[in-house]
């Protein structure tokens, strides 16, 4: 289990607080999901629980464990940025960073050879890592965090401005060491992504946590209080005044509305009369949340990607 509690963070020279009292557990063995949008605090959060940043107040422990006792098998960091030395051959960039993260020297091969298979570096070992492509870049940075065999790894937007097939392969590698047991923390804007991958997740937003826990619970727990509807066509400005008014309706866009409600059976009735007699449709309406995007909608009344 990793436990954060009352973590805070202020970074010099700001005001405001990049984290903000993080109260957070993640069990032992999870594929943990840190949602947020550019801004939010993961990369903050990430580097005050690999230790890399200290945080202003509150208590990281790893396991039974205060963090600063720590080694490089109990947790490691896979960087947002490419952390790797560009002219260096992908072999050479192994050997050095297997070295810093003090692999016992009779282990070194091993577990370079480990990482490189794990990733399917294999072909690739001699070339330099500036000519590797986007993908295989990436690749060799998730490799690089491998070579502590660590229990806990920590991946800070992994998939960034790679192809669809190096990300699945990212992806699908991930399932596949959590399917071996190791825990995995993963920090992401893309919240398709974080659904597809993760169990467990916690939105993250100015630094504060929103919601924590299962994917499907915490939507399921949105279905008595909001009502999500897609509109066709858009309703013209006048029409979209008259649903904001007598339905108390949120816009997304031109065709998408949620209303907060106790009552959405009411909202949606309320709806459906205010659309008689325009041309407008009611395309689909649902009770809470369907996406963990809705949800961020829900929790913020902004969009993920604003
Ligand atoms: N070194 C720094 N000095 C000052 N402010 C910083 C520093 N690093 C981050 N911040 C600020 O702290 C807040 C949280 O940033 P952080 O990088 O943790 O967010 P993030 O969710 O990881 O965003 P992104 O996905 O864009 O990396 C932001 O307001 C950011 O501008």
């Amino acid at each position: 289990m990793i436990r954060l509690s009352g973590i805070g963070k202020t970074y010099r020279n700001t005001r405001q607080r990049a984290l903000d009292g993080i109260d957070l557990n993640i069990a032992a063995g999870a594929l943990f999901g840190l949602l947020g949008p550019n801004g939010a605090g993961k990369t903050t959060l990430l580097h005050i629980l690999t230790g890399i940043l200290a945080a202003d107040s509150g208590d990281v422990r790893i396991g039974d464990r205060p963090l600063a006792t720590r080694d490089p098998s109990d947790i490691a960091l896979v960087p947002q940025e490419l952390a790797f030395y560009p002219t260096l051959s992908v072999r050479a960039n192994l050997d050095f960073y297997a070295a810093a993260t003090r692999v016992p020297r009779a282990e070194r091969t091993s577990r370079i050879a480990w990482a490189a298979a794990t990733t399917k570096l294999q072909q690739h070992m001699d070339q330099p890592a500036e000519h590797l492509s986007g993908g295989l870049k990436r690749r060799l940075n998730l490799a690089i965090g491998l070579l502590g065999k660590p229990r806990v790894l920590v991946l800070d937007e992994p998939t960034v401005g790679i192809d669809p097939q190096s990300r699945n392969f990212i992806l699908d590698t991930l399932r596949q060491l959590n399917a071996a047991g190791m825990t995995l923390i993963y920090a992401s804007h893309y919240m398709e992504e974080v659904e597809q991958l993760c169990r467990q997740v916690a939105i993250i937003d100015h630094g504060r946590i929103l919601c924590a826990g299962e994917i499907g619970e915490l939507l399921s727990g949105t279905a008595n209080n909001s009502l999500h509807a897609d509109l066709d066509p858009a309703p013209d400005s006048a029409l979209r005044q008259r649903i904001e008014t007598a339905c108390a309706a949120h816009f997304v866009d031109a065709q998408r509305l949620w209303i907060d409600t106790q009552h959405p059976g009411d909202a949606l009735r309320m709806l459906e009369h205010t659309l008689t007699g325009s041309r407008v449709r009611l395309r689909c309406a649902r009770y809470g949340c369907a996406t963990l995007e809705a949800l961020f909608l829900h929790l913020t009344r902004r969009e993920l990607r604003d």
